[in-house]
């Protein structure tokens, strides 16, 4: 494997504040890589960097050996790059099929006039497949905010799939579900993993998601890393579990 997205020395401050400080992490190609951490850690700051939201004071990204560092958040649909959003981003008066379909526009290989003319069929099968593979083809025409929270999750997902990534970035996909529809989540992004070999990195505190899906996890704490390995390696980690119990004797206990 190779890795389809490198982070080196990344730091971030925000006026006096450091909140990641020389992190790197490595997503390789076809793999599904979590980043978790305790609440104000610095990850979503690590994904806004990635989706070039935030740019960060110091070190280098790139996608495929190209440094992205420099580059514009829309520029990043266009080299199969697709995030959700942490909260739900959907039209909610638009139907289900109809956001999956606009998820498509995202992709910014095209000028705004090419984008005002759509082409119907190839973006109307796309998503027709897109609802079929991630179970939302009976609320096809149900418009987004008739969906309960768990539906709504899955189509801010379906839509990240219309512009076909490489790279699916998610942040917090499980957050708020239940059990029934964290284990829904969990077979589809295998799937999708899986079937159509898409490189998954999510940002996640639901770690019965986290430990079953991942095949690398990177853990921050304080914007610094404090771990990196596989979900076994992660969990029986002593600063892992200092970091989220507290101490190390709570982690013993
Ligand atoms: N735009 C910003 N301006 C100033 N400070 C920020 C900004 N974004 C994040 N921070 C700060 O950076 C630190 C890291 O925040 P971040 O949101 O990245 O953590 P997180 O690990 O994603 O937390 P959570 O799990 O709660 O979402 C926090 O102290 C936060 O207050």
């Amino acid at each position: 494997m190779s890795a389809i997205l490198a982070i080196e020395d990344v730091t971030v401050r925000f006026g006096g504040l450091t909140a990641v400080n020389k992190f790197s992490m490595a997503v390789q190609k076809g793999a599904i890589h979590a980043l978790i951490g305790p609440n104000g850690a610095g990850k979503s700051t690590v994904f806004n960097c990635i989706s070039r939201i935030y740019q960060p004071s110091e070190g280098r990204i790139t996608l495929n050996g190209e440094d992205i560092s420099k580059l514009k958040s829309h520029s990043m649909a266009g080299r199969g790059v697709a995030r959700s959003f942490q909260n739900l981003e959907l039209f909610n008066e638009l139907t289900v099929l109809e956001n999956v379909m606009l998820g498509a526009y995202s992709r910014c290989d095209t000028t705004f006039l090419q984008r005002l003319t759509p082409r119907p069929k190839q973006t109307l099968e796309q998503a027709e497949e897109i609802l079929e593979s991630t179970g939302l083809k009976n609320y096809r025409n149900t418009k987004a905010s008739g969906l309960d929270f768990g539906h709504q999750k899955l189509l801010e997902v379906a839509r990240a799939l219309a512009i076909s990534p490489q790279l699916l970035l998610l942040d917090e996909p499980a957050a708020g579900l239940r059990s029934r529809e964290i284990e829904r989540l969990d077979e589809l992004l295998t799937s999708l993993n899986k079937t159509k070999g898409i490189t998954i990195l999510l940002v996640e505190h639901v770690m019965q998601l986290v430990m079953s899906i991942s095949d690398r996890i990177s853990v921050l704490s304080f914007g610094e890393k404090i771990a990196e390995g596989t979900p076994t390696e992660v969990k029986n980690h002593p600063r892992v579990i200092e970091a989220y119990l507290g101490t190390k004797e709570a982690g013993r206990g």
